[in-house]
């Protein structure tokens, strides 16, 4: 059976990236950013599923984001024994919430030491937001273990129109060679 998102998908492999975080976190906005490489925030809920096909190079990527309300949570772990790569994306500026998103991150990744993961400290353009050192802290990602691959990246999507910037691209880069290093 063929799943939504890429038209060929990739035989033996269960491919998928999963893209979580909670609600509001910004993982529509910045698929959306890394799929078309303009600036484009979102502007409605994610209801259920969003799957996105990007190319990069020689990469195929297949994203699914399952959206961050509550009523969602609870579809986040049935994905993940398949999927090659997780993203998980926080609001810096979301000072209550970190701590929701620290918990539900560290649950959903502790059955399963090897599974690389990508935090994106996203909304760095706002007043307030969290550096990468105290978002380091907040997530308590020394704790998530060392066999794994883990990365912290700071990103932001600007207002609508512009061109993606630097530090995104350097994300679809970097997932990019990920997902070619774990297939
Ligand atoms: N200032 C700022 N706003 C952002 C950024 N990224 C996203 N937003 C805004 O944050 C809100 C939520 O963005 P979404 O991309 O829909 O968030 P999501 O994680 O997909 O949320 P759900 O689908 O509900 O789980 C929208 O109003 C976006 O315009 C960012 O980097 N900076
Ligand atoms: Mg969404």
């Amino acid at each position: 059976p063929s799943r939504p998102g890429c038209s060929k998908p990739h035989p033996g492999t269960g491919g998928q990236i999963l893209v979580l975080g909670l609600d509001g976190a910004g993982k529509s906005s910045v698929l959306h950013s890394l799929a078309t490489n303009q600036v484009k925030r979102s502007v409605a809920p994610t209801e259920g599923f969003n799957a996105v096909c990007i190319n990069s190079g020689e990469s195929q990527m297949d994203f699914l984001e399952i959206g961050g309300s509550e009523s969602l949570r609870s579809y986040w772990k049935m994905y993940l024994p398949k999927v090659l790569l997780l993203i998980y994306v926080v609001d810096s500026a979301d000072h209550a919430r970190l701590p929701v998103a620290k918990e539900l991150l560290h649950q959903l990744i502790q059955n399963n030491s090897t599974l690389p993961v990508v935090v994106l400290a996203n909304k760095q353009d706002l007043e307030g937001a969290y550096c990468i050192t105290d978002i380091y802290d907040a997530l308590a990602l020394s704790d998530i273990g060392d066999k794994r691959k883990m990365f912290l990246l700071g990103t932001h999507v600007a207002e609508d129109g512009s061109e993606i910037s630097s530090s995104m691209k350097d994300a679809k880069e970097l997932i990019a060679q990920l997902v070619l290093e774990v297939q």
